[in-house]
């Protein structure tokens, strides 16, 4: 994943995708410019809560990030993505937006899958009564699934003819079928180690091929379950059903309209919410030297109901948790980029950790560089306490996180980074 991570948004029309998408797009506090390189209409910033380093060194009070914010130790860290509207059965046929959403879906590292749990709506998203979420799971997969092997089964007279006049290997022949779909030499080889005892290519029939397409969507697409609309009274049953039929898929509890139900009235000044957490005060809570507005009775009774049938009960509104799990699926840690060990500065200011970049768990020291600067020369790498860190060292949470690159510049000399 050389490139900014993409998550993509998923799922049937009516499911919730768009609340979803409001909610974690919504930034409560002014932010600076967007970091991304390029945006589109379908790409949104979202924003990912992490564990700030700043509170490791009691730091608080001067973090402010370039990008995103940091509120008491926790950061708010922009991450890309992607809404994949136009999702019906029988897209890969075409249908609804079709192959355009299918599109789209290939430039996506991870999925959330946002699935409406009250089966109130049907498989084209219309209201009824009593659907059955489970057939959404499926049918997304399937049609993903269908979409892919489609293009497959069109090219295998030919894949298999140059397979064996190149005398290639199944991985080197498989990487170049799925290139297209964004995938790397490494990500195809993860896929084929899944499918084990496989014939030699030539003699795969249907079966084996949808086995490693199969293999292939694990690695490519990692999905999270957004199991949304847990403030319906029939969606006990339904998670329960998806929860004992899917026992290894990870799946998140959410109600997208209460999360942004609560940030509408806390930007109102009528609530304090802490997003992501169980707890939402009122003036009734906090008294008047809170300077919050008074609710009307209709309203602290809707809050009531949120609080029972949402928040005590799950924790939370769960949508910031899903974009955590999607990123957790993703292995992505927040990396710090520093000139100044001592006081993690920038060049100027007192504002620290000002630069905060999700990279995956395990990447090398001299990858995070070119990630972050492009192609460069590193002259010396040092991290927390001016320890001196290698190129092939490797990244993880309070481990190489936080560091300062000193590029080797054209005319011999060196600068900070
Ligand atoms: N009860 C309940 N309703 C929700 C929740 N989230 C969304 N909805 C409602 O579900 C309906 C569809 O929500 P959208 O966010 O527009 O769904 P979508 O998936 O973007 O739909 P399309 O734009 O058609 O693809 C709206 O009436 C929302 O208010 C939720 O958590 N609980």
């Amino acid at each position: 994943m050389p490139r900014d991570p993409l998550i993509g948004i998923v799922g049937k029309p009516s499911s919730g995708k768009s609340t979803t998408l409001n909610a974690l797009t919504d930034a409560d506090a002014k932010v600076g410019a967007f970091p991304f390189t390029t945006i589109d209409p379908n790409k949104a910033t979202g924003y990912l809560q992490v564990e700030c380093a700043c509170s490791r060194f009691g730091k608080e009070e001067l973090c402010k990030p370039n990008y995103g914010w940091c509120k008491a130790g926790k950061r708010f860290v922009p991450i890309m993505l992607l809404d994949v509207a136009g999702l019906v059965p029988g897209a890969h046929e075409g249908k609804g937006l079709g192959n355009k959403f299918l599109d789209d879906l290939r430039h996506a590292d991870a999925l959330i899958h946002v699935v409406d749990v009250s089966g109130t709506t049907n498989a084209e998203g219309k209201a009824t009564r009593g659907y059955d979420p489970l057939q959404d799971i499926e049918w997304l997969q399937d049609e993903i699934r269908r979409w892919i092997e489609g293009n497959l089964l069109k090219r295998w007279g030919s894949i298999v003819r140059r397979h064996t006049a190149t005398k290639s290997l199944v991985v080197d022949t498989m990487q170049a079928q799925f290139a297209g779909y964004g995938a790397t030499g490494q990500l195809v080889a993860r896929a084929m180690e899944r499918v084990s005892d496989l014939p030699p290519l030539q003699d795969w029939d249907n079966e084996c091929i949808t086995k490693v397409v199969k293999a292939f969507m694990a690695e490519k697409f990692p999905t999270v379950l957004s199991l949304n609309k847990i403030d319906h009274p029939d969606a006990d049953k339904n998670v329960s059903k998806i929860m004992l039929k899917h026992p290894n898929t990870k799946a998140v509890l959410t109600s997208a309209i209460t999360e942004v139900f609560l940030r509408k009235l806390s930007k109102q000044k009528f609530v304090v919410y802490d997003e992501g957490t169980e707890f939402v005060d009122t003036l009734e809570d906090l008294g008047p030297e809170s300077g919050l507005k008074p609710l009307d009775e209709k309203l602290l009774n809707r809050i009531e109901n949120i609080r029972d049938l949402v928040l005590y009960r799950f924790g939370s509104t769960g949508v910031a948790q899903v974009l955590k799990e999607a990123a957790a699926v993703l292995d992505l840690i927040p990396v710090y980029t520093v000139r100044n060990m001592t006081t993690f500065t920038g060049n100027s200011g007192t504002n620290v950790f000002r630069d905060c970049t999700l990279i995956k768990r395990g990447t090398q020291v001299g990858q995070v560089a070119r990630h972050i600067m492009g192609e460069v020369t590193v002259a010396s790498i040092e991290g927390v306490g001016g320890k001196r860190v290698s190129a092939d060292d490797s990244i993880d949470v309070g481990k190489n996180d936080i560091l300062s690159f000193r590029l080797a510049h054209s005319g011999g000399t060196t600068m900070n980074f």
